[in-house]
């Protein structure tokens, strides 16, 4: 018989990390999100925008499971997450940071990435008793991984201050590297550049782009423009929650609709 050769799967291959579709989301009278979709390739960076009251961090919510649609669907990997909590999500690769970063501001920024390692033994109390050898070399490696990572954003030098002590955008470098250490797929960045020095901007850029092509991929709302075009592969634009196009970032800063959208404003 002669050799066969394997079968490539390249339709499981195309499918999208993430994939929402017909979303629609009302707080009382106000349709936020109005059959919107959208789509994040594997491996690619993609960015959301769209003029103020848009319904982007509202999409966020919904891609992320902190709030429930009242219809439509996101699978994440394939797989729909509609009956997962936030948390589950994050366990299962997608991890999301917020306009306000969330930091722990009476804990060290050590102490604030070690939070959010998962799968931790020392977290069961009779493995504490039985494996504390195992604890003990999990923690180290923890810890070597969190100054590793803090090290790549530049906040190494204050891995023992309070977190209470970063500026606006260290904070943000802190929330992303925090998003980091549960080694996820995918990250929902919520406008990273909002209230940073340009200084910082470009940090966070390079960082994003280098762990980009290490594999991660990232769907970013964002209102400066020069990063969505530094940064993005593919920009979806929401206007009144509605998907109002999608394209390269030279072919959305050219489309009229897009243009009109936010002069309008
Ligand atoms: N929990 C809520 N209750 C009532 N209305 C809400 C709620 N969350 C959002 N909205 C409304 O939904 C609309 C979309 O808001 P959203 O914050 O998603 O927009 P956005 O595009 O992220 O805006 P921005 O760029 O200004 O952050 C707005 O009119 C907002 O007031």
């Amino acid at each position: 018989m002669a050799d066969v050769e394997p079968i490539e799967r390249p339709a499981k291959l195309q499918l999208p990390l993430l994939a929402a579709s017909g979303l629609i989301k009302s707080f009382g009278g106000l349709v936020a999100i109005d059959h919107a979709s959208i789509e994040v390739a594997k491996g690619s960076i993609t960015g959301l925008i769209g003029p103020n009251g848009a319904g982007k961090t509202t999409l966020f919510n919904l891609l992320s499971n902190f709030i429930h649609p009242d219809k439509g669907r996101v699978l994440f990997d394939g797989e729909p997450i509609h009956q997962l909590q936030s948390y589950q999500i994050a366990q299962r690769g997608m991890i999301r940071t917020f306009q306000v970063a969330r930091v722990l501001s009476r804990l060290s920024v050590l102490e604030n990435m070690l939070l959010a390692t998962q799968h931790q033994t020392g977290e069961n109390f009779w493995l504490t008793w039985f494996k504390q050898k195992q604890i003990t070399a999990e923690e180290r490696q923890q810890r070597e991984q969190a100054m590793t990572i803090l090290e790549s954003i530049g906040l190494a030098h204050m891995a023992h201050e309070y977190a209470g002590a970063l500026s606006g955008g260290q904070r943000k470098l802190l929330e992303i590297g925090r998003a980091l250490m549960s080694q996820p797929k995918l990250i929902l960045l919520d406008e990273p550049a909002a209230g940073v020095n340009p200084t910082l901007i470009k940090q966070i850029c390079d960082r994003i782009l280098t762990w980009n092509r290490e594999g991660l991929t990232f769907l970013i709302i964002e209102h400066n423009m020069d990063v969505i075009m530094s940064l993005c592969d593919r920009v979806w634009v929401l206007a009144e929650g509605r998907n109002l196009a999608v394209g390269t970032p030279t072919e959305i800063q050219t489309n009229a609709q897009v243009l009109e959208a936010y002069l309008g404003q």
